[in-house]
């Protein structure tokens, strides 16, 4: 620790511009951008600027929230220079997925801290520094003191837009930083809530009469839980908590309607959260405020914190499934979509609280760009994918048509659970493969 008169003298020794912190990177190194609103602006752009005379180098992001392909990727032109990993991909680490720049890691999100080692140079924004030398990491405690245990040296890029994020190992002193770089303060990501199409208004009009007042949430990424978000502050339910890995602007709405009274059984008061993404709305909502509290991800996925919160509800999205109930939340066939994130965690844990409940949607059909429709509940998943959520751990699957509680059930009271909320159009047809797959029964019941 440095004495309080060390502080401005030590902070100007470490002062660097974004062009020599960018030149510190080396061949060979692993390099990371942290995760969520961390990735940097100004060194990504320093190093891109550098990108043509790098080799071998390894950039690991898990972005989440920042839908902005790097500098570094824009200006470099194979992998022998820079090549690219993430343990969660949105839109533009799929383009770079499919350009065969970016290397999905699989992970269980609660894990990720213990995971991380041999990071060369980590690079992450931070909020600006305080009198007592402590720089606040912002919204996304999530993994980032892994990455700092693992990093050999720590280079601050600080933007005067990132908010205050207060909670549990969300600062990190001058003494343990090599570098700070006063950035250009670029606005924070920009996320809104999705507006819900009307099929995502349907799910959720199934899912608010199963939450009870006094409940918990965790509000996943997507339109679905969006629409769950809305719906839920303009209804009656009342009295409700927020526990989530992703903190989003529903939780503001929430608060906003009056339902957020923080009485829960853990964490009495607090929205407890790994990471954020949103509006500025949120952002300003997150800055200093003691209401909403930002925790490690391996505390806050941790299946039994949330196993040990009644009345926990967990609602998250997926790609398809199958006939025994198998979620497959990440992949399009061999294609990586998105990842596992805290999908099983949540799952796992919401029902094993007291009075808890794990929901995870999709709608019935997809039109795909050449204009066909498949049924996304199919007998088996397509060469390729992967599945995010064991059979066992599904409790709740919710289409347009309705909810299939699956916890319990046997593989053929699956399949007609399954079925009667399948699209009507593709009812028939699933039966058939049901028959095929020796998972159905002359007494189940389907409507058509
Ligand atoms: C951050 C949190 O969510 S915390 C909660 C726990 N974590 C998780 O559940 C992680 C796994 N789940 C997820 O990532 C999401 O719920 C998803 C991806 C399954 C669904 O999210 P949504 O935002 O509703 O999905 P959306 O319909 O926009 O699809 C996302 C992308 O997948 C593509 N996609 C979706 N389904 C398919 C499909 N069957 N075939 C091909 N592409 C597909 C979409 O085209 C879109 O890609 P694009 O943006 O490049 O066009
Ligand atoms: C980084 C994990 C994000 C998710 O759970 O979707």
């Amino acid at each position: 620790m440095y004495k309080l008169s060390q502080i401005p003298e030590e902070y100007k020794k470490k002062l660097i511009t974004a062009e020599q912190a960018a030149a510190l990177v080396k061949d060979g190194d692993r390099v990371s951008y942290g995760l969520g609103c961390a990735a940097p602006y100004d060194i990504d752009i320093e190093i891109g600027k550098r990108a043509k005379d790098l080799h071998g180098v390894e950039i690991v992001a898990t972005t989440v929230v920042k839908d902005e392909p790097y500098a570094a990727y824009l200006n470099s032109d194979s992998n022998e220079q820079i090549r690219f990993a993430t343990a969660h991909m949105n839109g533009f680490e799929r383009k770079m997925s499919k350009d065969g720049r970016c290397w999905f890691i699989p992970i269980l999100f609660n894990e990720l801290p213990k995971y991380w080692e041999n990071i060369d140079k980590l690079i992450i924004q931070v909020h600006p520094m305080d009198q007592w030398g402590n720089f606040n990491l912002g919204p996304q405690a999530s993994d980032l003191r892994g990455l700092i245990r693992a990093a050999k040296t720590i280079i601050l890029e600080v933007n005067q837009n990132m908010p205050k994020a207060l909670g549990y190992e969300t600062e990190l002193n001058l003494c343990d930083v090599d570098y700070v770089v006063e950035g250009s303060n670029h606005p924070m990501p920009q996320i809104p809530n999705r507006a819900g199409t009307p099929v995502d208004d349907k799910i959720a009009d199934y899912i608010i009469p199963m939450i009870e007042d006094g409940s918990t949430l965790q509000l996943g990424i997507g339109g679905i839980p969006s629409a769950v978000g809305r719906k839920l502050a303009e209804s009656d339910v009342k009295d409700l908590s927020g526990h989530t890995e992703m903190l989003v602007d529903s939780y503001v709405d929430l608060y906003e309607a009056g339902k957020i009274t923080g009485n829960k059984n853990r964490d009495k008061g607090k929205i407890i959260y790994a990471f954020a993404g949103g509006t500025q709305r949120l952002y300003d909502f997150i800055n200093d405020n003691q209401i909403v509290f930002n925790a490690p991800v391996s505390y806050v996925n941790n299946v039994g914190v949330v196993a040990s919160i009644d009345k926990f509800i967990s609602i998250n999205g997926c790609i398809d499934l199958d006939l025994y109930g198998q979620v497959n939340a990440e992949t399009a066939g061999y294609q990586q979509i998105s990842g596992t994130g805290g999908q099983l965690d949540f799952a796992q844990g919401a029902f094993a609280s007291n009075g808890g409940k794990s929901f995870i949607c999709v709608h019935s059909t997809r039109k795909f760009k050449d204009g066909h429709v498949e049924s996304l509940i199919k007998p088996t998943l397509p060469a390729g994918t992967v599945i995010t959520t064991p059979r066992s751990a599904v409790h709740y699957i919710v289409t347009e048509y309705g909810t299939a509680l699956l916890k319990g059930k046997s593989t053929w009271e699956r399949a007609e659970a399954l079925i009667n909320i399948a699209h009507p159009d593709f009812r028939e047809e699933l039966i058939k493969d049901a028959e095929k797959m020796g998972i159905w029964t002359k007494t189940s019941k389907i409507s058509m």
